[in-house]
């Protein structure tokens, strides 16, 4: 028995050594690494000597390896980010896939080539996932498992919503307004924005129905907001740019009936006085408010008018609870306004056709490296950047959240009237004339 044992392991070793051989099988992703870099010309020449990227540490986690360098003199993290794509494809070519651990799970039985097929069958399907950072070292981030492709609608608590799920365990990463009010998004058309857009605002509405406000401008034709347009939530709702003026505008004045009342209170900001209220401006396809795309003169003064709205209340808007988001699918230039987007510091952005229209969205290039996959996204704040699947939620979803809040045109204009009563702050200047 002990000697069927032996030379069963025994021959299974040597198919198995066999099979890898012909395979041509390498294990190491590390020296790979070492090789891409070396062949994609990141090492630098210092007349005779070479300064090559040189290997700090790797370290193995649950997710994968990380392998850090030093990078020589002369190279950059945006050179390495260039090569993202040689990287990737470099390991997951197709003749060098399987890795010691592959390996170390397989059973070493009679059935040895039959697993062995397997596990080669599985593993050409399987796609390796990279990621480069950059903190001092440079990073490549090697991942057994590629994201998932779809992620089904989570809403999120209080004033967080659902940004998608990280390679951290799968872990759901939430946005919280309160922590940060602004948020930019962007990416190539097709990528995942409105999608985006309609989970933050389903869980807004699942999460604090009673407290939140929006005010909409879609100036992509309506097909992507109109299904909140008959919302009680829903202040003002705009299709064009002229009626963005007039959104922006209802916004910007509801702001500074809040200031009042916050100067009238004596408090520095909502928070502080208890109000919990909070008011969601959110523009999908800023783009069509650049003045700079403007046609003729009065086209570009509405525009400047209605970029200076958007920029005062990402100014202002943090402590008198007003948030602000705003999407586009053609990141060039100054399409979104200076201030709005030194005031955002949260950034999302699916993927861009170059890296200027990276840096456009997130300050830093990357995007345009994301895979051809729609829902792939990086989320990055002041202190992180992590690539994500953003979540798919369906009409299904959106349609159930909003029912309860549905509410006929005419019924809706007393509300907003209503609400701009409750909201009118009694100063101690106001004089009140009554006709007798
Ligand atoms: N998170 C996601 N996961 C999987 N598929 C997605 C995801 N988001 C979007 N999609 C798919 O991509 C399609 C397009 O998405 P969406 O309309 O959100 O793109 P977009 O970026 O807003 O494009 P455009 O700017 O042209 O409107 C959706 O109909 C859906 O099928």
């Amino acid at each position: 028995m002990i000697f069927e044992i032996l030379t069963t392991t025994f021959m299974g070793g040597i198919a198995l050594k066999a099979f890898v051989k012909k395979k041509g099988l390498a294990t190491n992703d590390s020296g790979k690494i070492q090789r891409i870099i070396s062949l994609s010309g990141l090492n630098v020449k210092d007349g005779k000597e070479t300064l090559t990227t040189q290997l700090i540490r790797k370290k193995s986690y649950e997710w994968g390896m990380e392998y850090a360098y030093r990078i020589p003199l002369g190279r950059s993290y945006d050179d390495y980010l260039a090569k993202q794509r040689v990287l990737e494809d470099g390991l997951n070519n197709r003749r060098q896939r399987i890795s010691i651990a592959d390996l170390k799970s397989l059973q070493l039985d009679e059935n040895i080539i039959d697993n062995l097929k397997t596990l080669w069958t599985n593993k050409l399907t399987e796609r390796k996932e990279i990621e480069i950072i950059f903190d001092g070292l440079l990073k490549i981030r090697v991942y057994n498992e590629p994201l998932p492709l779809q992620v089904p609608f989570e809403p999120g608590v209080n004033w967080s919503v659902p940004v998608g799920v990280t390679r951290d365990k799968n872990t759901f990463r939430y946005h919280d307004f309160e922590k940060i009010p602004h948020l930019v998004t962007g990416g190539s058309s097709g990528y995942g924005k409105s999608t985006f857009i309609n989970s933050m605002i389903t869980s807004l509405l699942q999460s604090q129905p009673d407290y939140v406000s929006f005010y909409l401008i879609d100036l992509k034709g309506g097909v992507e907001l109109c299904d909140y347009e008959s919302i009680k939530q829903t202040v003002s709702i705009a299709y064009e740019p002229e009626e963005a003026l007039t959104t922006l505008q209802a916004a910007y004045d509801q702001m500074r009936t809040i200031q009042n009342r916050l100067r009238f209170l004596g408090k520095k900001n909502v928070q502080e006085a208890g109000i919990k209220e909070r008011y969601f401006v959110i523009i999908d396809e800023v783009g069509e408010l650049n003045p700079a795309e403007a046609v003729g003169t009065p086209d570009r003064k509405l525009k400047e008018e209605c970029q200076k709205l958007m920029s005062q209340i990402s100014r202002l808007g943090r402590g008198l609870g007003f948030r602000q988001i705003l999407a586009t699918q053609y990141p060039t230039g100054d399409v979104i306004p200076r201030q709005c987007k030194q005031n955002s510091d949260a950034k999302l952005s699916f993927r861009v056709q170059s890296a200027t229209a990276s840096k456009v969205v997130l300050d830093e290039t990357g995007a345009e490296l994301l895979p051809q996959i729609k829902g792939r996204a990086i989320y990055q704040t002041a202190d992180k950047r992590e690539i994500l699947q953003t979540p798919l939620i369906t009409s299904e979803i959106i349609q159930k959240t909003l029912a309860p809040y549905v509410v006929e045109k005419v019924e809706k204009e007393v509300i907003v009237l209503e609400q701009a009563e409750v909201e009118q702050p009694r100063g101690i200047d106001t004089i009140i004339i009554e006709e007798i």
